[in-house]
């Protein structure tokens, strides 16, 4: 089954069970699968079935026992020593990572800006890629160096394989998977990771004991995930190695596509309403103004109605469409269904989110105010980062890397959605097709948007408002550069 086509059955499960009072079945080989899309129900199970369904077996050959996957006598007391490194005073710390890496990406992308469609992922996965490697290991990467390239290529295979993995149940057996040709692809990519990662652990450890301080160490930024892990767990003796390698690659595993995929549609969202980007545009003049200074995260509370767009497009289109877990006991739901002991269970998180129960009639719309109308609402009617006691560790993490991203993006251009292939300059209607590899994605790499800069589009308001000719100045400058730059972009030789 092609990734696209998966997409297009968790579209049928969604419909089949808000027909059926929000629960449907499936069959994945000879497992049964029980799938939800209420959030009373799912509350009940993400509080009380925390083991993992044995279909995330193939994920544990990349990263091990590492907490996301891990059965639940290995993750009770793995998430104890994790859960303190995510406290909000060391993800204040991190804030300031975010917002270099979020000045670099906006660089980078600034050499393509003009008329053509862009390679949105591109530039959001190396931005959360860079972030977490940052955070996470304490590792600075080259921009478009190797590594990174490497690194990110070799995570795009080993999902993808993963997940052709378990959707194909032919393929589940190990002996006949060892005959393939996957299997080498798949350990060969599987090295390249674990190498990276062990390389950067023997450092740390090595460093740890001289006691040796890094430029890193003196930064604000200071403590990398890695070493906060070690202090937390009783400090140099208290992991072994091959534990922090678990943890460390949880986070590369967990941490980045979904950020970036977070992103990626957030910004198509916004160029496909031109009215929400201009009240988001008028926000962060208001925190902002015309300063170019950086974002930092006493600014975040201030950035409402972009944390509800960014809410509202993670309702729209969760990066993880759905999560599974066993039923380890008999179960009887709110709806009144009684599970039965060892069947599967399908939170479809795509589904739910579109439950008019929970979102009204208009759940499919594209509507950000909803998050700050204050109406209460199901606990666990948004699971974009899942609930309960296994819910998403990152979650905060996530929402302060992805608002600075964004404010730092959207200070800069304007986003507009993609011209079609007519010629005729018309706006593309196509509705965006998406895959899912254990992450939803839009199959084009986010190919739909063109950006431009902000200033440029100022430049009438600074003219009109006549608030200072040093603006008005500054804004027909930007104009000249933007116009020349469209014009460079659309010579062949600088399409992208
Ligand atoms: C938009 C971004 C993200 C989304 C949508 C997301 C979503 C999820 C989901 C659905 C789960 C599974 C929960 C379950 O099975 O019930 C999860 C688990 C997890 N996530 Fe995230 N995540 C995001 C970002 C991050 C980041 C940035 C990190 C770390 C840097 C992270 C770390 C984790 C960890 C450690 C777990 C395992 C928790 C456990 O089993 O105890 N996530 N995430």
């Amino acid at each position: 089954m092609q990734p696209t086509d998966r997409m297009t059955v968790i579209k049928k499960f969604t419909r089949d069970a808000l027909k059926n009072g929000g629960l449907s079945y499936i069959w994945i080989g000879s497992n049964f699968y029980v799938v939800s899309v209420d959030a009373a129900d799912l509350e009940v199970i993400l509080k009380k079935c925390l083991e993992k369904d044995n279909i995330v077996r193939f994920v544990r050959k990349v990263i091990g026992n590492g907490l996301i996957f891990a059965t639940v006598p290995i993750w009770r007391p793995r998430r104890k020593i994790s859960a303190p490194t995510f406290s909000q005073a060391n993800l204040n710390m991190f804030a300031k990572a975010f917002a270099e890496q979020s000045e670099s990406m906006v660089k980078q992308v600034k050499s393509t800006f003009g008329d053509g469609a862009k390679p949105l992922w591109k530039y959001m996965a190396t931005f959360t890629f860079h972030s977490v490697c940052e955070t996470a290991l304490g590792v600075k990467l080259k921009v478009n160096g190797n590594t990174e390239k490497q690194l990110m290529e070799s995570f795009d295979i080993l999902l993808k394989l993963l997940m052709t993995r378990m959707a194909e149940p032919w393929l589940q057996l190990d002996a006949l998977y060892k005959l393939l040709p996957q299997h080498n692809n798949f350990e060969k990519n599987k090295e390249i990771f674990r190498s990276f990662v062990s390389e950067i652990i023997k450092e740390k450890r090595k460093k740890i004991k001289e006691n040796i301080k890094t430029d890193n160490d003196n930064t604000k930024v200071t403590k990398s995930f890695l070493e906060l892990y070690i202090e937390s767990s009783g400090g140099d003796r208290g992991c072994t190695d091959e534990e922090l390698l678990e943890e460390t690659l949880v986070m590369l595993f967990a941490g980045t596509d979904t950020s970036a995929v977070g992103l990626c549609f957030t910004i198509v969202l916004l160029a496909q309403y031109p009215d929400v980007q201009e009240k988001v545009f008028q926000e962060l003049q208001e925190v902002f103004g015309d300063s170019e200074r950086q974002v930092v995260v006493e600014d975040l509370p201030r950035l409402k109605y972009l944390e509800a767009v960014l809410r509202e497009s993670l309702r729209l289109y969760p990066p993880v469409p759905l999560i599974v877990r066993e039923i380890n006991e008999d179960t009887k739901l709110p709806s009144g269904v009684t599970l039965k002991k060892g069947c599967g269970f399908m939170a479809l998180i795509w589904g739910l989110h579109r439950n008019p129960l929970y979102w009204g009639e208009d759940a499919e719309k594209f509507r950000p105010e909803r998050f700050l109308e204050g109406h209460s609402r199901h606990p666990a009617a948004f699971l974009t980062f899942s609930h309960g006691p296994r819910n998403c560790l990152g979650y905060q993490y996530s929402m302060i890397s992805l608002k600075i991203a964004l404010a730092t993006f959207l200070r800069t251009y304007r986003v507009l959605p993609r011209h079609d292939n007519s010629g005729s300059g018309e706006v593309d209607q196509e509705p965006m097709k998406l895959s899912y590899d254990i992450m939803m994605k839009d199959v084009d790499g986010f190919r739909r948007t063109r950006w431009g800069s902000v200033i440029s589009v100022c430049i009438l308001r600074a003219c009109s408002a006549d608030d200072g000719a040093a603006r008005a100045a500054r804004g027909r400058e930007a104009a000249d550069e933007y116009i020349s730059a469209s014009a460079a972009a659309r010579s062949p030789r600088n399409e992208v």
